[in-house]
């Protein structure tokens, strides 16, 4: 059964990698990924150009009944240099690939970013995460169209990397339409779709309390209450982009049967955050083994077959 997947001249083996923000912080974390069966990839947490701690906690919270996660962690990282000098060192031991995400905090920050990545080694994809909801007084980047277009008119002016960027939901048709009609100008490598929905609330029922301290509870949800919100941008923006652009699935993996999904509505790649971060490593095998179970039952031998497949009612 060969669960692989191509971006360029990327080679996955294995379609499953974790999100950006879970177990990417440090060198171990990321070896980890690397080092773990059924990963055919790793992404770093997104970086700023200085370290950051991050807001404060309690910033992480796992919800009851598996229902999902909200967090505001505030781009706490180890700062630019840190995972430049990892990824230029590990690419020469790693089959895998790498992608090396960014977050700056302003336009130029980001271009500053991509300035010093275009001038390195660097071999693997980059992410211009354009969706972090938690960094106050930050708004989430690819809400905002034109400042999506600047940004984007101003990298591909010089990066000639595997360039790609992490989006947040969509909730309006229309909205699909004009990111799409942004993203269709520039040669992107991929779109990553979802980046966590937004200032969402959580209560504590014993305390009355919300359950995590930054921005007055507010934070991003993931985990299985996504899942929907997942499926419809993945399968939305498949439907709009060139398809030169390929489309990378996460929010609200918890099984193979939700990847399989995503596939359905056409990603080519599936993140975990959520689940990774509840259940560790193991859950890429358990996911391997459902996904790997579903296509046997139904008779197929590879993932081309099931890529786009969604079924409408005509
Ligand atoms: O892009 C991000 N999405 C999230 O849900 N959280 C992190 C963060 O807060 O650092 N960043």
């Amino acid at each position: 059964m060969t669960l692989s997947a191509q971006i360029r001249d990327h080679h996955f083996d294995h379609i499953l990698l974790n999100a950006a923000g879970v177990m990417c912080q440090t060198t171990e974390e990321l070896d980890q990924i690397i080092e773990t069966s059924n990963t055919g990839a790793v992404v770093t947490k997104s970086a700023t150009t200085a370290p950051r701690p991050g807001n404060p906690k309690p910033r992480y919270h796992e919800m009851q009944d598996n229902l999902g996660t909200i967090n505001s962690m505030g781009l706490p990282n180890e700062g630019f240099d840190y995972y430049l000098d990892y990824v230029l060192d590990k690419q020469n031991t790693t089959s895998k690939s790498i992608f090396f995400s960014i977050a700056g905090l302003t336009k130029q920050e980001n271009i500053d970013m991509l300035h010093r990545l275009q001038d390195s080694n660097f071999n693997g994809l980059v992410e211009l995460n354009l969706s972090c909801p938690n960094v106050p007084g930050k708004p989430q980047t690819a809400y905002d169209f034109e400042a999506t277009q600047a940004i984007l008119e101003e990298a591909f002016a010089f990066f000639t990397g595997d360039l790609g960027v992490k989006l947040p939901p969509y909730f309006d048709i229309v909205h699909f339409n004009q990111i799409a009609e942004v993203l269709n100008q520039f040669p992107l490598a991929f779109v990553n779709t979802i980046n966590s929905i937004g200032n969402g609330l959580v209560i504590d029922p014993e305390t009355d309390t919300v359950v995590i301290k930054p921005k007055g509870g507010f934070g991003g949800l993931g985990g299985t209450i996504v899942k929907a919100t997942a499926l419809a941008n993945v399968r939305a923006l498949r439907q709009r982009l060139n398809s030169s652009i390929k489309v990378i699935g996460t929010g609200g993996v918890t099984s193979g049967r939700d990847v399989y999904d995503l596939i359905l509505c056409g990603a080519d790649l599936i993140e975990i955050g959520s689940q990774l971060a509840i259940e560790g490593t193991p859950v890429f095998d358990r996911v391997t083994d459902e996904l790997t179970a579903i296509l046997k039952a139904k008779g197929y031998d590879n993932l081309n077959q099931v890529r786009g497949q969604l079924q409408i009612i005509e």
